[in-house]
């Protein structure tokens, strides 16, 4: 798997850096972004977390709007955020809405023609992003972190409850909690997955987590002011899931926040505190 190097900066005493690459998954050339923290070696290799970002975002959006590296870098913690769908395949209706299609992926595996061949967001982030990481940077094998913002909330659970094994933690803000059951989840669903509404829960945080636990606490900030909050977020469905299943879950509310990137750089901090913890 070849990786251009795009650019590459000084940043906290380690390294951020842009990189493309061909995708299996996608079939398209995808993108994403790494801080390498200064503790990183060839012979030490630290915890990487993996961030997913919401509608509309692409790999730049967290590392440059969140303020993540100065904590990063005195926590030892790598940084891996990539794009949030494939990109220049103009399939038909790609392109017409902020809320499907391009930079709109969702984190999942489609089946539904003309989806299916490159919308596999599902497998890009779990397996060959983790794969091409570990591979090409000095990253652990076995103490990955994911989290992400509104949709990328949503793929950070999704992706963390599919696979324990794979995500020793995880995290969210604002995530769209319980995508079956609300507009953004309907539309992106039914076109990605198809009618038959069965196959959806296969994707939703709230169905999975009612149904078993991750190992690890999950930790889930959400603004009060968000403008998203009752119509497409719904913590109370995460909260009532782990109520079910015994889901260790820290849901933390915040008066006066928004859906903003200045929520997540409010919180961000506490994130990387609670992954570096369950990553050592
Ligand atoms: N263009 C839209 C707003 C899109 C938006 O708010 N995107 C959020 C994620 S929403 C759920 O996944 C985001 O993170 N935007 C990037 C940012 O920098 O804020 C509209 O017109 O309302």
């Amino acid at each position: 798997m070849s990786l251009t190097l795009r650019s590459e900066n000084a940043c906290f005493g380690g390294r951020m850096s842009f990189h493309a690459h061909a995708s299996r998954e996608t079939g398209t050339e995808m993108r994403f972004a790494v801080f390498t923290p200064s503790q990183a070696g060839p012979n030490r290799k630290v915890p990487a977390l993996y961030y997913l970002a919401g509608l509309t975002c692409t790999e730049e959006t967290f590392v440059i709007k969140a303020g993540a590296q100065r904590l990063a870098a005195e926590l030892g913690l790598m940084l891996v955020a990539c794009d949030t769908s494939p990109r220049g395949l103009n399939l038909p209706g790609d392109s017409d809405a902020w809320d499907f299609g391009v930079g709109a992926g969702f984190y999942l595996d489609a089946t539904q023609a003309p989806w299916a061949t490159n919308y596999r967001m599902g497998s890009y982030v779990n397996l060959e992003l983790p794969a091409l990481i570990e591979a090409n940077f000095p990253a652990a094998t076995d103490r990955r972190g994911i989290f992400g913002h509104s949709m990328g909330g949503h793929g950070a659970l999704v992706t963390a409850l599919r696979n324990p094994d794979r995500w020793r933690s995880v995290s969210a803000f604002a995530p769209i909690s319980n995508p079956v059951a609300v507009p953004w989840g309907e539309k992106a669903f039914g076109n990605y997955l198809g009618t038959d509404r069965t196959s959806w829960e296969a994707y939703d945080a709230s169905v999975l987590m009612r149904a078993k636990a991750h190992p690890c606490e999950v930790l889930v900030d959400q603004g009060l002011a968000d403008q998203f909050l009752e119509k497409q977020l719904q913590p109370e469905a995460l909260e009532a899931a782990a109520k079910a299943s015994g889901q260790k879950l820290k849901l933390r509310r915040h008066e006066g926040y928004d859906h903003s990137y200045w929520f997540i750089q409010s919180f961000v901090a506490d994130h990387l505190r609670h992954h570096a913890a369950l990553l050592g």
